[in-house]
C-alpha cells in the first residue's frame, strides 16, 4: 500500500491558468437530500463550490431549495423528481456525485436508475452513501462510467459483502476489480483502491467522526475529479485535503465540524498551489 503524500497533492492542486473562465473548472451535478436529509446535500453542494468546480448544480427536495440557497448562493438547483429536468442536467456536466442524504425509498431508486440509464462512458460518476445502499440492495447493474465508490465500512460490507473484520487489502482489492470502479473506503486511515494501485491515508482522526463529514468528502471528490484531469490524483488529493483541514482544526478542537473543513478549502487548496 502506498501512503498518499503531501508532494502528490501538491503536483495535482496547481495555479490557475489566467486565459480561463467557469467553463474551464468542470461541471458538477449533485443529487441527493430528501426531505429528512437536506442538511447531507448541502455540505456535498458547498464542498463541491468551495472546492473550485467551474459551476455546480444540486438536484434535491424542493424542501431543501432554500435553506441551501440561504447558505450556498453559488450553486443552481433542481428537483430532483422532475425527471426530464434531471436527465437534462445528467447530459450538461462532467461529473455526477449521486447519494448524500438521498434515501432509499422508491423515488430513490428511481432516481439512480435515472442516472445509471443516462450517464456516458466519458463522465465521472461519483456513488456515495444512499446511493451504495440502493446498489447493494437491488443488486444494481453499474453503468459504463468513471465510476468512483465512496463507503464507509459499513456500507462496503454491504455492497462487497465482506464483513468489516475480514476486509483486508486482497480482498478489498478483489472486488474493486470486479466492480471496475475506484473505491475510497472510508475508516481511520481510508484506503484508496484504484486500477493502478491501493493508497492509504495516514491522517484524519476521531475529531472527524460527526454526521456529514463524508458528504463534505463526496463534494470534494466531485469537484477535484470534474476540475483536475487525472482522475486518480484528484481523488486522492481530495482525500488528503480533506483530513488534511481536519487535523489543523482539531489542533484546537475537540472536535470538528464538516462546514468548518468546507470553509478552509479555498486556503488549503492556495497553500498547495504555491508548494
Ligand atoms: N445532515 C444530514 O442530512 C446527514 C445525512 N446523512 C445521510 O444519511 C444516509 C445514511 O448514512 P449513514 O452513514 O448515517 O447510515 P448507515 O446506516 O449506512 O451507517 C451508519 C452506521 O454504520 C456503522 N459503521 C461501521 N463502520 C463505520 C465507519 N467506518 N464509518 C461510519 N459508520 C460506520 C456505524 O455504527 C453507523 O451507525 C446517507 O445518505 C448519508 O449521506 C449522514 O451523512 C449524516 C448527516
Ligand atoms: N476516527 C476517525 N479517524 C479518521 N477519519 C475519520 C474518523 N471518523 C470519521 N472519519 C472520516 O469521516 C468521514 C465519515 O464518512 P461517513 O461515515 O460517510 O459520514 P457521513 O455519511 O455522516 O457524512 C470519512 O471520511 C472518515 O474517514
Ligand atoms: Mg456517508
Amino acid at each position: 500500500m502506498k501512503v498518499i503524500t503531501q508532494a502528490m497533492v501538491a503536483a495535482t492542486i496547481k495555479k490557475r491558468a489566467v486565459e480561463t473562465h467557469k467553463g474551464s473548472f468542470g461541471k458538477l451535478l449533485v443529487i441527493g437530500g430528501n426531505a429528512q436529509y437536506g442538511g447531507a446535500i448541502i455540505l456535498t453542494s458547498s464542498a463541491a463550490v468551495y472546492s473550485g468546480c467551474g459551476l455546480v448544480t444540486t438536484a434535491t427536495h424542493p424542501t431543501n431549495f432554500a435553506s441551501l440557497h440561504a447558505r450556498l448562493p453559488e450553486t443552481m438547483v433542481i428537483d430532483f423528481q422532475e425527471n426530464k429536468a434531471l436527465i437534462k442536467m445528467i447530459k450538461n456536466v462532467n461529473t455526477v456525485v449521486v447519494g448524500p442524504g438521498l434515501g432509499e425509498d422508491s423515488v430513490a431508486l428511481k432516481i439512480l436508475h435515472t442516472v445509471f440509464q443516462t450517464i456516458q462512458t466519458s463522465q465521472h460518476l461519483i456513488i456515495d452513501g444512499s446511493a451504495i445502499d440502493l446498489v447493494a440492495t437491488h443488486n444494481l447493474k453499474l453503468p459504463d462510467a468513471k465510476i468512483i465508490f465512496t463507503p464507509h465500512q459499513m456500507e462496503w460490507q454491504r455492497l462487497s459483502t465482506i464483513p468489516i473484520s475480514d476486509q483486508t487489502e486482497n480482498k478489498n482489492k478483489l472486488t474493486q476489480h470486479k466492480l471496475h470502479a475506484t473505491v475510497v473506503l472510508k475508516k481511520h486511515h481510508t484506503e484508496i483502491y484504484t486500477d493502478q494501485s491501493v493508497y492509504q491515508l495516514q491522517l484524519g482522526g476521531p475529531a472527524m467522526a460527526t454526521g456529514g463529514m463524508g458528504d463534505t468528502l463526496a463534494g470534494m471528490i466531485g469537484a477535484f475529479v470534474a476540475q483536475f484531469s487525472d482522475q486518480e490524483a484528484a481523488v486522492i488529493s481530495a482525500t488528503y485535503l480533506h483530513s488534511f483541514i481536519a487535523d489543523n482544526l482539531a489542533e484546537s478542537q475537540y472536535v470538528v465540524l464538516p462546514h468548518q473543513i468546507i470553509n478552509q478549502i479555498p486556503q488549503a487548496m492556495s497553500q498547495f498551489a504555491r508548494k
